[in-house]
């Protein structure tokens, strides 16, 4: 019998405290090898704190976390991992190029080695796969909101990473973006790659989803199957219609 590889996230039991206030409470959460999974829920939720805690960033105060098998605490192997964080404009102040920005996601692949042509390629591919490849030579600080989005998505991509982690990537996108995503994704997914998107909307990834986590104030409210993303695409924070909501009771009539 072969054996399964381990999940790429294993989230079990997730506290987190920040300023004060338990942000996450207790939140199961994996994504399986090759899977796409899309974490929801209003603003506020945790959606971000997730993410960041699967990231190390924000450290748990209770519970556990497994990337690739291995306990976080013993995880080294980070260019495994491509992180596209919450729409940013972060290197839009930094005198690079387009191409030098996102030459700097095969980093942590050649450590302290000049970048060789391998390298070259993947940076390409990547460049070609989000439609920027024309603007290689152009200063970041000279593109749009979304065209800079796409170019941190390639930074990311050029990694080629087992695990993509995508808070927000549709946010202030427009629709043509969008679709250039959903075809970097499934490209990248079709490779074997895991990944974790944060979104409000499926919009045009929808059909490469395979899970839906929808958290509630720092809960995993419910987990959706394939069968419901087609009205999460339209309608993410709807509550299914076999649960409805209580009954608010204001003390005035009840
Ligand atoms: N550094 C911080 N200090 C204190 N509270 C924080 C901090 N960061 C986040 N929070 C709080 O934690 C809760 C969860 O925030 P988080 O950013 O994870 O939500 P989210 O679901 O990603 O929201 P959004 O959809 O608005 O991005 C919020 O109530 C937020 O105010």
């Amino acid at each position: 019998m072969t054996q399964q590889p381990e999940a790429a996230i294993s989230l079990r039991e997730a506290t987190a405290v920040l300023g004060g206030r338990q942000v996450l409470r207790g939140v199961d959460l994996t994504v399986g090898r090759g899977e796409v999974v899309a974490l929801l829920g209003a603003n506020g939720s945790g959606k971000s704190t997730t993410v960041r805690a699967v990231l190390g960033r924000t450290p748990l105060a209770s519970g556990s976390l497994d990337l690739f098998g291995i306990p976080l605490r013993r995880f080294r192997d980070w260019r495994r991992v491509g992180y596209v964080p919450q729409r940013s404009t972060a290197t839009a102040g930094v005198p690079a190029t387009v191409r030098e920005v996102v030459s700097s996601g095969r980093l942590g692949r050649r450590r302290f080695l000049p970048l060789g042509g391998g390298d070259r390629d993947a940076v390409d591919r990547a460049l070609h796969v989000v439609g920027m490849a024309g603007r290689a030579g152009d200063a970041v600080g000279a593109l749009s909101g979304g065209q800079h989005q796409r170019v941190l998505i390639a930074r990311a991509l050029a990694g080629e990473p087992d695990l993509l982690i995508m808070d927000e990537p549709l946010a202030g996108v427009d629709l043509v973006s969008q679709r250039v995503l959903a075809e970097a994704l499934r490209e990248q997914v079709g490779r074997g790659t895991s990944a974790l998107l944060v979104l409000h909307e499926l919009g045009p990834l929808a059909p490469l989803i395979d899970r839906a986590v929808v958290l509630e104030d720092g809960c995993v409210q419910r987990v959706d199957d394939p069968d419901r993303l087609h009205d999460l695409a339209c309608h993410p924070h709807d509550t299914p219609a076999a649960e409805p909501a209580p009954a608010i009771r204001t003390g005035l009539l009840s």
